[in-house]
């Protein structure tokens, strides 16, 4: 299979956030990568990852950080492979300071920026779906039904629990 989705996060702590965009990519069926990669702890790594993203094929980079987040923003200057940032939730302020960190991009160099958390994780995994989608008819089908199902399953009434 290939893989054209990139999933980078700044530590191992970020992998609890992070596997749930991967749980989605694995539920429709996309190739993908996982690194640890840090502008802070690994600028060289992140260096060499934007310089040869598009080369190797990555359509779309998932990038999840928490606190100072500069890794989505730095990766996103490195390469044009459309990059979606993920603010991952920390102890000390809730997250806002990742989201403010990744959604704060200078004009010129955009990066998609989700919600806080495991739910934007998977927000990414379906973002990312949805860019591929795009040119490949056959992934259009499985998302449309990811997507019906979804909707089937939301009752119409709630109930006590
Ligand atoms: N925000 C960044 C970057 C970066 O943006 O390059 N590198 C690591 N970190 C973040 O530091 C937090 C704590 O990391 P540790 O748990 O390893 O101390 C993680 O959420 C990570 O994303």
């Amino acid at each position: 299979m290939d893989k054209p989705v990139g999933i980078i996060m700044g530590s191992q702590s970020d992998w609890p956030t992070m596997r749930e965009a991967a749980a989605i990519l694995d539920e429709l069926g996309i190739g993908y990568e996982t690194k640890i990669v840090s502008a802070h702890r690994t600028p060289d790594r992140l260096w060499d990852y934007g310089k040869t993203a598009a080369a190797r094929g990555l359509k779309v980079i998932i990038a999840g950080a928490g606190g100072a987040a500069h890794l989505p923003g730095m990766m996103a200057s490195k390469t044009r492979v459309p990059v979606i940032g993920v603010p991952v939730q920390t102890r000390a302020l809730s997250g806002v300071d990742s989201l403010y960190s990744i959604l704060q991009m200078p004009k010129g160099f955009p990066v998609a920026t989700m919600a806080i958390g495991p739910a934007g994780a998977a927000n990414a995994g379906l973002m990312a779906a949805g860019i591929l989608a795009i040119s490949d008819p056959d992934l259009a089908e499985r998302l449309d039904a990811w997507r019906d199902a979804l909707s089937a399953s939301i009752p119409e009434e709630p109930v006590d629990e």
